[in-house]
């Protein structure tokens, strides 16, 4: 693995690392999505590639993950030909004490969820700078809509005390379109006190797939920081 220069690259490789050595050999893995577990699937294929890991198949949570995966070689699966996943590996864009998180920043969190959630053991892999007092702090949000539901959706979350912003391209002109052709909302919320049933609520607009607020789900959270100019990994 080609060594990270950057301080928040450097966080987030190592963290990954940490995770991806938790994978053992025979297991099914669920790929997450995002810069940070990008480094776990490299170097999960790096483990295949040299022998120490073996028999290891992958269930990609995104486009972006099963691309890399095939990229580092890794044998990709689906829910349909699979009964359990032993351990998931995503990143979050805010983590509470209670491992509570906001997934989502790269419009994925749809399938994390689902992935994320059959895991026997699912852990986060985050920079220190995710860690939050309480979720919202930062982070807006993500809503996955169909595409004729938005208007509407954004109306209901501006009820709900929200403020929406429909998410658009970077380098792409109109809106960000999932890898389920949706669109993605963010809402800002100045607090949100019960993330448990804000997930809920959001979830039964009409027209809403998926949102981002992911509870009771981490088994395990790591924390890449820099401590005196060295990289560490720490459990939460
Ligand atoms: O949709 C994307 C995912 O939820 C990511 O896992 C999340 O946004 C964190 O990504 P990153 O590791 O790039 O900060």
């Amino acid at each position: 693995m080609t060594a990270a220069t950057d301080p928040v690259k450097l966080m987030k490789q190592q963290v990954g690392k940490a995770a991806a050595d938790l994978v053992k050999s025979g297991s099914i893995v669920g790929l997450g999505t995002g810069s940070t577990t990008a480094y776990a699937i490299q170097y999960i294929g790096e483990r295949l590639k040299s022998g120490e890991l073996k028999d290891i198949v992958g269930v990609p949570t995104s486009f972006q993950a099963e691309v890399l995966a095939k990229e580092y070689g890794i044998p990709l699966t689906t829910l349909d030909a699979i009964n359990h996943i032993d351990i998931a590996i995503d990143g979050a864009d805010e983590v509470d004490p209670q491992k509570n998180l906001i997934k989502g920043g790269g419009a994925a969190h749809t399938r994390e969820k689902v992935v994320d959630y059959l895991a026997d053991q699912f852990i986060v892999v985050v920079d220190a700078g995710k860690l939050v007092d309480r979720l919202g702090s930062v982070f807006a949000v993500p809503v996955e809509v169909i595409p004729m539901a938005v208007t509407p959706v954004m109306r209901a979350v501006t009820q709900l005390g929200g403020k929406p912003e429909l998410r658009m391209g970077v380098k792409k002109a109109g809106p960000v379109i999932t890898d389920q052709g949706n669109m993605v909302i963010d809402v800002k919320f100045d607090s949100i006190d019960d993330p448990v049933n804000l997930e809920k609520t959001l979830n039964n607009i009409p027209g809403v797939l998926e949102n981002g607020i992911f509870v009771n789900c981490a088994d395990l959270v790591l924390i890449g920081e820099v401590k005196d100019g060295q990289p560490v990994v720490r459990e939460m």
